[in-house]
């Protein structure tokens, strides 16, 4: 079966405050785009790589990973994380007629155990047409009001963190897409909306998104040498 995995890497990575496009910044001498691709390939089941790039390092984004010896193509990404899958998805469907399962995973998730990879492509297609990685939460949450003031604690136990890759067949992925509108912070609330069930299979703590400069350093110390698995 054809997997596609689709790559959000246009964000600018403000949180993070690098200077350069987040996908482009430097972990171990090597951009976090480069780690997240080289991961996804070498889970070994997946076909093609679609990467939204900014539009403005398009052709160095491709060059970039012409260099490190690997296969992606490379599209404009749009002003939102949204924006940024619907033109690799587009682009998927156009060149890859034949995808039966998509993967959407953030360039920003460089570190993602190719296990975590591989277990959501085979729920995919073992029939689950939504499949997300999450993390249970560690800490006390609290829902507050907009003067910063408690309303309720929401039982953790029913809560998750939630990690990509997150994978849907192929039908589902389009649908949500066209019917559900434009405001989720993940591919999933989109399928959610359009009232599909969504599985939740364990993610990694490698899986982490590096957003800020703290996360950066948690990642070059969780690669250097002797860091635990
Ligand atoms: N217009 C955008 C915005 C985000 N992304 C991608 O979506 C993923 C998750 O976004 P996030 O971690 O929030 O990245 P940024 O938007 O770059 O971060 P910030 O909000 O700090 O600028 C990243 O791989 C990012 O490159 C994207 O492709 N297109
Ligand atoms: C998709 C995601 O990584 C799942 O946790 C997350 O929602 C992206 O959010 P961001 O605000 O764009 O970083």
């Amino acid at each position: 079966m054809s997997t596609v995995v689709l790559v959000p890497a246009a964000g600018r990575g403000e949180r993070l405050g690098h200077g350069v496009p987040k996908a482009l910044v430097p972990v171990r001498g090597v951009a976090l785009l480069v780690h997240a691709v080289r991961g996804l390939l070498s889970a070994g089941r997946v076909r093609h790589v679609v990467v939204a790039a900014p539009p403005a390092e398009v052709s160095a984004t491709s060059a970039l990973l012409t260099a490190h010896g690997l296969v992606a193509e490379v599209v404009p990404g749009g002003a939102d994380r949204t924006a940024s899958v619907r033109l690799a998805f587009e682009h998927a469907l156009r060149v890859h007629p034949d995808v039966r399962t998509v993967l959407v995973h953030d360039a920003a998730r460089a570190f993602t155990p190719p296990s975590v990879v591989n277990a959501v492509v085979a729920a995919v297609e073992s029939g689950s047409p939504a499949v997300i990685p999450v993390l249970p939460v560690a800490d006390t949450v609290k829902r507050v009001d907009a003067h910063d003031v408690v309303q309720d604690t929401p039982d953790r136990a029913a809560l998750r963190v939630v990690q990509t890759p997150q994978g849907f067949d192929v039908a589902t992925l389009r649908r949500a897409y066209a019917e559900a509108g434009d405001s989720a912070t993940d591919d999933a609330g989109l399928v959610e909306k359009i009232g599909v069930p969504v599985l939740t299979i364990p993610g990694h703590p490698r899986a982490m998104k590096v957003t800020t400069p703290f996360d950066l350093a948690i990642a070059e110390a969780v690669l250097a040498e002797g860091a635990p698995a």
